[in-house]
């Protein structure tokens, strides 16, 4: 496998700062109660970085979805492997994930989470593949829009590995 980088690390953090003021400057009404809840895998590392840059009080939650498995291909199937356990209609939720790419993931999530009456629903991933989108689903903040590549690194996985790669690349098998 050949490693084609596409964002360094420095590149990484300016971004990620950038969306974490933008959400702060964007919650920091005194109505607003903050709920990030994170999908693993792929955003532990994104979510983790990201709410060192949010000033305003916010609770973070974890949901585990799958979908992909070893392939680069969504199955289309996404299993909420673990859910949430707590009411969240008393919440500003933003759904936070490493990559938008087919949409399933944000899309199932975002049905599981809307029937449980959040005070408002938004959506921020770091990456964002619109020309893969398969259905409906829009991304409220992103840090970078990229082309059809199958990318790994900063939580994204390859073979299950590279989810600890500090960059991002594309991976170019041999
Ligand atoms: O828009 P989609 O086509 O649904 O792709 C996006 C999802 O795919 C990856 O998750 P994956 O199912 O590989 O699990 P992981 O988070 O454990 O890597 C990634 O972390 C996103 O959650
Ligand atoms: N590792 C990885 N997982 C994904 N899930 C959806 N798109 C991608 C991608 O480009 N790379």
């Amino acid at each position: 496998m050949k490693k084609n980088i596409l964002y360094s690390k420095e590149k990484i953090e300016e971004k990620v700062k950038e969306l974490g003021l933008t959400i702060s400057s964007d919650y920091q009404n005194e109505d607003k109660n903050l709920l990030i809840i994170s999908l693993l895998r792929g955003s532990f590392i994104f979510t983790a970085d990201l709410v060192r840059h949010i000033t305003v009080p916010v609770r973070i939650e974890f949901m585990e979805t799958s979908s992909y498995g070893f392939g680069k291909e969504s199955t289309g199937k996404v299993e909420i492997v673990s859910g949430l356990t707590i009411d969240i209609s008393d919440y500003d939720v933003l759904i936070v994930d490493d990559i938008l790419d087919s949409g399933h993931t944000m899309k199932t999530v975002y049905d599981f989470l809307k029937k449980r009456n959040p005070k408002s629903m938004k959506t921020c991933t770091f990456l964002d593949k619109p020309s893969r989108r398969q259905v409906d689903m829009n991304v409220d903040y992103t840090g970078f829009v990229i082309e059809d590549k199958f990318i790994a690194g900063y939580g994204l996985n390859y073979g299950h590995h590279y989810r600890n790669t500090p960059y991002i690349f594309e991976v170019i098998e041999n």
